[in-house]
């Protein structure tokens, strides 16, 4: 990931028949990051294309290329190209000639054509595929077709949106890893669009949690899983137990009933926070060792542990556990200071 910035979105507000849609975003976008947006149906993720994309303008607020305002500029004289959901090839011309067609509108000679769709072609592993109709190719390779043929005139930024949403999850988790290879190999921006939290954090540099028009959290998709800024975010990037509590003092919270030693400090005394409790960070133990117990309600296998729910204090916990208890069992849980997460209430964050 380069440090230039390459596309940077100031104070965008878009509306939709006088519906908000983005309220005041602003991102700024690195040269050869890949950046996903994620975030719930609806919450603006392809409005922000839209907008990077040049498909439509902010009612409000700057959007630059390169250090250039381009509010106005049409998507094709913009240095972006896009991948969409529906592959959108050409049913009558074969592979070699979608992935051309870009190139001949561009009028360039029939030498450099061949060159560069079979140079694209190779990138997606589709060399010897040119003379196939798409009807003959699968789902995953019709996607393919429409990457090669959003590169081949060397976009500087690649958008794409649930490029792989049509596709069943084995061929998805392959083109996930088949994605991050192509960006890496010609070293370009790819902004990718999915409400899939686990495809975010595979294949992303950058991670932007977006909810109603709003980006909640930018980080690393470490970060992001580690320290989720407020509950949303925790809640939608993996599983979380969200718990009521209350700060009262640097690295001292009480929940569940109990006071507990933790790592995070800044907070007002008495300050009403969420706890965040992820599901593997719970640790099963005999009754009597535990800091809370409690007793399972259910536990279902799911390959690698198990999933238990477990009532406890007033609350149903979610414990990942490769111990397999039965339901009505008591159990001890134990939670390390440094697997708490302390965040300020949602409504305040
Ligand atoms: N052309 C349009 N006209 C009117 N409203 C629209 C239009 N496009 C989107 N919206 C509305 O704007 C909001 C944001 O839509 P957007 O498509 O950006 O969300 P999204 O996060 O990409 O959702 P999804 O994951 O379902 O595609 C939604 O409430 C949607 O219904």
């Amino acid at each position: 990931m380069g440090d230039n910035i390459i596309i940077s979105l100031k104070d965008i507000v878009v509306e939709y028949d006088g519906e908000r849609v983005l309220e005041g975003l602003n991102l700024d976008i690195h040269d050869k990051e890949f950046v996903t947006f994620l975030g719930p149906s609806g919450c603006g993720k392809t409005t922000t294309l839209r907008i990077i994309g040049g498909f439509i303008e902010p009612l409000k607020g700057d959007v630059y290329f390169e250090g250039k305002r381009i509010n106005s500029l049409p998507p094709y004289k913009r240095q972006v190209n896009t991948v969409f959901q529906r592959y959108a090839l050409f049913p009558h011309l074969n592979v070699f000639e979608n992935v051309a067609f870009g190139l001949r509108l561009k009028k360039m000679s029939e030498k450099v054509i061949k060159e560069r769709v079979q140079e694209m072609l190779a990138l997606v592993n589709l060399t010897g595929f040119e003379k196939r109709s798409v009807h003959q190719l699968s789902g995953g390779q019709q996607q393919r077709v429409a990457i090669a043929r959003a590169l081949v005139n060397h976009p500087k930024v690649l958008l794409l949106d649930e490029p792989l949403g049509a596709l069943d999850l084995k061929l998805r988790k392959e083109m996930q890893l088949e994605l991050k290879r192509i960006q890496q190999s010609l070293g370009i921006t790819f902004i990718y669009v999915t409400h899939d939290q686990e495809e975010a954090l595979t294949m992303s540099d950058t991670v932007v949690v977006m909810k109603d028009g709003d980006i909640q959290q930018i980080g690393t998709p470490i970060d992001i899983y580690n320290e989720p800024r407020n509950a949303f975010v925790a809640d939608f990037i993996g599983e979380s137990n969200i718990i009521d509590g209350v700060m009262h003092k640097d690295f001292l919270v009480e929940f569940a009933g109990r006071d507990f030693v933790c790592v995070d400090k800044g907070f007002d005394p008495d300050e009403r926070i969420d706890v965040v409790v992820r599901p593997e960070d719970i640790k099963v133990v005999p009754p009597i060792q535990g800091h809370l117990s409690g007793i399972v309600e259910s536990i279902i296998f799911k390959g690698v542990h198990y999933e238990m729910i477990v009532r406890a204090c007033g609350y149903n916990w979610m414990i990942h556990s490769t111990i397999a208890e039965q339901p009505g069992d008591t159990i001890g849980m134990v939670i390390n200071p440094e697997d708490i997460h302390i965040m300020k209430k949602m409504e305040e964050a």
